[in-house]
């Protein structure tokens, strides 16, 4: 297993990507970047339509989305699963069809849920009984799902868990809230309970907690006569080389299809398509001790910082015989704590100017990146067949001044 994108080479300890070299690259677009493999993205979307072609794969656009994005994912076939107004609007602005789009999310506006409704989305997800009021009072005419929470405490970091009895998503199904769902919006005239929907958390490497929450979907749909069942998303992926390997897309649908039969089935990996295919690049500014100092930062990458999230580094421009030694890899910024890789080993003779390439950045990093300390935040550059195109430009710092009046 690599954890590098797949068309990732090296030649003279120089990393290339999608036929491009990382000088090359980051002699035009600069550095912090995120260098994003349109080919692996789109083999990653392909393995999840081929481990389920007779369901639904919705993309979880939170991992990371954009107007480009949205384009490949819907001319290779996919849904897409947004969890605010902003995501919904990038979907509306990529051209994602708006049927194939659902809505989740535990706190939808009013004005959120109208845009939903008035563009056509497919589907919505109901949360809380407050959104369902906020439905009703609409008076529309929509598909719905209900988001059910398992009782599947998910063996992941706290903060991404979400399908255990206590969490602020969904209805849960031990205590009678999702069968009371079920029966208020069937009693709603204008919404069609389309199917009923589970997602217990993300970075998961085991198919059990997936079985788990299959079969008490599956029993509690069974119990209700609802037949279709959106498993959400969660497959893990490694971070650094020696992390245990993940199961594959179609281990996942095989256990979930084990426990729901033939039911209709949907899932939504956002980090198990976007993750591996982006490598983040940094220029090495300072070298003091055992620290080295990046360009970049907690900024674009907050999951070290949020999580304690292990990641590896790599020099990208060069290569070296020196020895290795063990370092952290840091931000610019004003906190000790902005750590981006810790402790691994780098070539003794790493020296300003040198390229960093850190795997793995594509889930969960430019999505959440800040303007933290009034940095602008990286473009994204996608290589593909030896062209590069900038899908997401860099942030200036127009843009951030902009915003004050
Ligand atoms: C409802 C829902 N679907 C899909 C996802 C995507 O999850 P992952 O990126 O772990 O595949 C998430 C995020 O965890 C989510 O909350
Ligand atoms: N932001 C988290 C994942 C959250 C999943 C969204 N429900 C991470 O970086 O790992």
């Amino acid at each position: 297993m690599t954890i590098w994108p797949r068309t990732a080479t090296w030649t003279s300890g120089e990393l290339h990507l999608g036929g491009l070299s990382a000088t090359e690259l980051a002699q035009r677009h600069g550095t912090p970047a995120y260098l994003l493999d349109r080919a692996d993205f789109e083999a990653r979307c392909r393995a999840w339509l081929d481990a389920l072609p007779d369901g639904d794969v919705h993309y979880g656009g939170k991992a990371f989305l954009c107007p480009e994005v949205v384009r490949w994912l819907a001319d290779l076939g996919l849904s897409l699963d947004v969890c605010t107004g902003g995501e919904l609007a990038v979907a509306m602005a990529g051209g994602m069809p708006p049927e194939r789009v659902v809505f989740h999310g535990n706190n939808k506006s009013l004005d959120e849920l109208r845009r939903a409704v008035e563009w056509g989305v497919g589907c919505i997800v109901v949360d809380s009984f407050t959104e369902l009021e906020r439905l009703t009072s609409l008076g529309a005419r929509q598909r719905v799902m209900i988001r059910v929470t398992p009782g599947v405490d998910a063996a992941t970091h706290k903060a991404i868990a979400t399908g255990g009895e206590d969490s602020k998503f969904g209805f849960s199904l031990s205590n009678g809230d999702a069968l009371r769902a079920v029966r208020a919006v069937r009693d709603t005239p204008g919404l069609e309970l389309y199917g009923l929907h589970s997602h217990i958390g993300s970075q998961l490497f085991d198919t059990e907690g997936f079985a788990l929450a299959a079969r008490r979907m599956a029993d509690f749909a069974g119990s209700v006569g609802v037949t279709r069942l959106d498993l959400g998303g969660g497959l893990g992926v490694a971070y650094r080389p020696g992390d245990p390997e993940p199961p594959t897309p179609s281990d996942v649908v095989a256990a979930l299809r084990k426990e729901v039969g033939g039911l209709d089935l949907a899932v939504e990996p956002g980090r198990s398509i976007a993750g591996p295919t982006t490598v983040a690049l940094y220029r090495v500014g300072t070298v003091k001790g055992t620290y080295v100092s990046v360009d970049g930062g907690m900024s674009d990458n907050p999951r070290p910082a949020m999580y304690g999230s292990p990641y590896t580094a790599a020099l990208a421009s060069r290569a070296s015989d020196a020895p290795l030694e063990r370092v952290d890899v840091v931000g610019k910024h004003c906190e000790s704590g902005d750590h981006l890789v810790r402790d691994i080993p780098l070539p003794a003779d790493l020296r300003p100017g040198d390229l960093l390439a850190v795997p793995v950045s594509g889930a969960y990093q430019r999505s959440m990146a800040s303007n933290y300390n009034h940095v602008t935040r990286p473009p994204v550059i996608a290589v593909f067949e030896g062209t590069d195109r900038v899908i997401v430009r860099r942030e200036t710092e127009e843009d951030l001044l902009r915003l004050y009046v």
